[in-house]
């Protein structure tokens, strides 16, 4: 497919986004790599990876299979656009296969958002807790990782350009997403990589075990408690095996931490050498990994799918970048919302252990919401 390139500076590079209204689009902003990406307009659907387009915008469902509401037709498959906006440090480009269109400039947007929040939940996050510690005992499982869907009302639409801007300005260390079709908008800011490839260079973050930056000694204190060490290394060993099934060149980095706006967690890098897995192979293999799912997996995934009320749909699941090349990132699409009009439903979780506490794991998913609320 031929893309003409054309060079296009945009003071703010919403209005990449804002001039695609209505459209199938996604956003996607790492920091680390300083890049940008911004597609719209669908071309076509990828089945096989292919060095056609420019970049292809990925997505695969928590669970496998067809999602129930409000996720119904929301994303699972590997998209190629026919409008790109690509922004490094050192380019700045429109590519499309179609006419090329005219960007009006519009300057950056900041909403405050007048909110209400629908209903405590913490009667079913008290009951799905104690549900989990029964698996515990019988055996059946070590850990899982329950999450939370809040749903919150706008006096007005939500606007995804306000949010956008917040979330990228407010979390410097994540990767800020959205993907739009019809009137849904899943977008986020994910401090987890699932997998990055460069080559044959692969890299995976186990995250997990997390301190509120407003505890006394909240980064001492993390590194050295038992509870979230135990979490924490489940994620690391299910990692490290599930990458040893494809090569024997893996290394795992010491345990360190990540400093995000209103938390520390615990993360720790691991790298592998293999250049025979595509990327989204390495999706599918690699999640749901214990930092999202549970150990063991199988009896996690059953588990959620019975006891959990909400759809997780694109919550902690697979989503990112590919390039041209094969190479790209794979967040999880976690510290996100799914927005319809005036409707946002946030999504959080943690994970449970034989030691968790379940007033102390309910606020700690309250603390993580405010990575959506704070851009809202
Ligand atoms: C499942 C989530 O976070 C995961 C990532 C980092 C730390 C986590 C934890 O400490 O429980 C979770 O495993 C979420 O934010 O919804």
């Amino acid at each position: 497919m031929n893309y003409k390139k054309i060079k296009l500076n945009l003071e703010n590079p919403l209005s990449f986004w804002s001039h695609f209204s209505g459209e199938e689009r996604f956003y996607w902003y790492d920091r680390q790599k300083e890049q940008l990406i911004i597609g719209a307009e669908r071309l076509c659907a990828v089945k096989n990876q292919t060095n056609e387009y420019p970049y292809l915008f990925h997505t695969q469902s928590f669970f496998e299979g067809e999602m129930r509401a409000p996720w119904q037709n929301m994303g699972g498959e590997t998209l190629a656009f026919k409008h790109y906006y690509v922004k490094t440090s050192h380019e700045s480009l429109y590519l499309t296969c179609t006419e090329p269109v005219t960007i009006e400039p519009k300057k950056v947007l900041e909403v405050t958002h007048s909110l209400t929040q629908k209903e405590d939940d913490f009667e079913d996050w008290a009951r799905l807790f104690n549900q989990i510690q029964e698996s515990f005992k019988a055996g059946e499982s070590q850990k899982i990782v329950a999450s939370r869907e809040i749903d919150f009302t706008s006096s007005q639409d939500f606007c995804i350009e306000s949010i956008l801007h917040k979330l990228s300005k407010n979390n410097p260390n994540c990767f800020i997403f959205a993907y739009q079709k019809g009137e849904k908008t899943f977008l986020g800011a994910s401090p987890e990589v699932l997998v990055q490839k460069a080559d044959d260079e692969i890299l995976s973050y186990a995250l997990a075990g997390t301190i509120s930056k407003t505890e006394i000694n909240a980064a001492e204190r993390l590194l050295n408690d038992p509870k979230n060490q135990f979490e924490h290394h489940i994620v690391i060993d299910k990692i490290k095996a599930q990458l040893l099934k494809k090569t024997s060149q893996v290394t795992v980095e010491e345990t360190g931490l990540m400093e995000l706006k209103n938390v520390y967690h615990l993360r720790t890098l691991l790298h592998a050498k293999d250049h025979s897995t595509s990327l989204t192979e390495w999706g599918v293999h690699l999640h749901p990994t214990p930092a999202l799912g549970g150990e063991p997996s199988d009896y996690a995934l059953n588990f959620l799918r019975h006891h959990e009320h909400h759809e997780r749909g694109l919550y902690a699941a697979p989503l990112g970048i590919i390039d041209g090349q094969g190479n790209g990132t794979l967040v999880v699409g976690i510290r996100s919302a799914l927005i319809e009009g005036k409707t946002l439903r946030a999504y959080v979780g943690c994970g449970i252990v034989p030691y968790s506490d379940v007033r102390d794991e309910f606020n700690e998913t309250k603390v993580k919401l405010k990575t959506i609320l704070e851009a809202l």
